[in-house]
């Protein structure tokens, strides 16, 4: 069921920053949601966290309509921040520990999802670290953890490799794709850098609040590399 996004739109006072958004994100896939600075990804993610209502529109994820159902859409849902949000002093274990609480979770069962969820990241024998003693990949990972304690069927990432040298974004970026496959997830992957969008992802185009174009990468770029063909969509260079 994965994600849906219908007729969604949002102002800041005069400024429209959301205009009659809708896009599908499906299971098993990476869907890359593309935009240049100041499209609206930050904006939408405002909304699919719910830290902003929609004056319009709806969104569902896993068939949960995030305004009637809000619990049980946002229970389906993990979310990473484009700005870390890891207790430093914390150990790698600490921070998830810390995260498994607040939704309920501790003894046994908690340390169980802790040591799943690592093991997905590839983070399990880092886990008696101080986040501080990790590099901002291996932070980046532990933050990507704590977002599938809870098993969503959804995961949203805002820019997620803001500040990361080249090698820790593509290991990033690959991994997030053996995820989406291996386990039927959701992932929307916001970002405004073409070298992350893979020709057979999925494809959310957005640029100045409205969706430009949907679909598989490949197909809406044809023969020119992603790259030309975005700026020839946006006039911004990626
Ligand atoms: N609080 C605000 N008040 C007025 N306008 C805003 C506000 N926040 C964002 N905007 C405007 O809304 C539009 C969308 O902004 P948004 O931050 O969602 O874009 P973005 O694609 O996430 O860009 P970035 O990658 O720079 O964060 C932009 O034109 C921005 O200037």
């Amino acid at each position: 069921m994965g994600l849906r996004v219908s007729d969604l739109s949002f102002r800041y006072g005069a400024k429209q920053a959301l205009d009659s958004v809708s896009f599908d994100a499906r299971p098993g896939h990476f869907t890359a949601l593309l935009g240049p600075n100041g499209a609206g990804k930050s904006t939408l993610f405002a909304l699919l966290t719910r830290l902003f209502t929609a004056p319009q529109g709806r969104i569902e994820i896993a068939g949960h309509d995030l305004a009637e159902t809000p619990r049980a859409a946002l229970a389906q849902m993990g979310i990473v921040f484009q700005m870390p949000t890891l207790d430093l002093d914390l150990t790698v274990r600490q921070n998830l520990a810390y995260f498994a609480a607040l939704h309920g979770l501790s003894g046994a069962g908690a340390a169980k999802r802790i040591d799943a969820a690592l093991d997905r990241l590839d983070m399990r024998e880092r886990a008696g670290e101080k986040a501080r003693a990790l590099n901002g990949g291996h932070r980046r990972r532990t933050e990507i953890a704590r977002a599938l304690l809870h098993s969503p069927s959804v995961l949203l990432l805002d820019e997620p490799t803001v500040g990361l040298d080249a090698a820790a974004r593509a290991a990033i970026t690959e991994h997030l794709h053996a995820l989406a496959s291996a386990d039927n997830l959701t992932v929307l992957w916001a970002t405004h850098l073409t070298d992350e969008v893979r020709s057979d992802d999925d494809l959310v185009l957005l640029h100045h609040g409205r969706i430009k174009a949907t679909g598989q990468a490949g197909t809406l770029h044809g023969p020119a590399a992603l790259s030309d063909w975005f700026l020839s969509q946006t006039g911004a260079e990626a």
